[in-house]
């Protein structure tokens, strides 16, 4: 069994679909922001700070952190800070591509294994009344550059290379293979794998 360090259902949520062997407990890191760190060393940090905050509370199970931005011309997009602040980020993604970028980190025995996964997404340009719309649903609050590739911002995307579930929170491949390379079964209960 491992423990999930985030708040996140969406990662929970993409952890279960994976059938792994998880429980949840939120970790209160504070987390670094800004433009200064390239996308992939700013996650990983902040990534890396979740899963030892946790870590240190639960020493004998593997501990998985993970951080998600979005970025385009050398500025970094978390979550927005209110209304406007999504309106802002949308009208700045419309029409282009942009990067979303997530680091994770597992802590197992002392030690923190790390990597990044960046996918590319491609935006339609939005007209102002869609991006209107769209805050006024209440779904990009919480979300990294201000939308949800899982919700109703998928009609906005033309286009994808990489990860899917990367965008969404927690790049499930990269998890597994850090996994290996850590030494940690995820899906230990009962020894049964992904296939049963
Ligand atoms: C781009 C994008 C982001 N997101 C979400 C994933 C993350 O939950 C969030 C980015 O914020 P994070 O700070 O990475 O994570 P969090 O605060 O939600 O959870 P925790 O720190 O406890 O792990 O944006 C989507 O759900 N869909 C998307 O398409």
């Amino acid at each position: 069994m491992i423990i999930l360090a985030s708040g996140s259902p969406r990662r929970r949520d993409l952890l279960l679909q994976i059938g792994a062997s998880f429980r949840v407990v939120v970790s209160d890191a504070a987390e670094e922001s800004g433009d200064a760190l390239p996308p992939e060393e700013l996650t990983v940090r902040n990534a890396s700070a979740k899963a030892m905050a946790v870590a240190a509370q639960q020493p004998d199970f593997p501990v998985l952190g993970a951080d998600t931005v979005v970025s385009l011309d050398g500025h970094i997009y978390g979550k927005p800070g209110g209304r406007e602040d999504a309106v802002r980020m949308l009208s700045e993604l419309s029409g282009r591509t942009h990067q979303v970028t997530t680091g994770i980190a597992l802590a197992v025995g002392g030690r923190v294994f790390t990597d990044a996964a960046v996918t590319e997404v491609r935006f339609a340009p939005l007209s102002e009344v869609e991006i209107l719309a769209y805050v006024e649903s209440g779904e990009p609050l919480d979300k990294a550059g201000a939308y949800a590739i899982q919700g109703k911002a998928a009609v906005f995307v033309e286009s994808l290379h990489g990860s899917f579930s990367n965008v969404v929170g927690l790049p499930l491949h990269a998890v597994a293979r850090l996994a290996g390379k850590a030494g940690v079964n995820l899906y230990d209960h009962y020894g049964k794998g992904p296939t049963g």
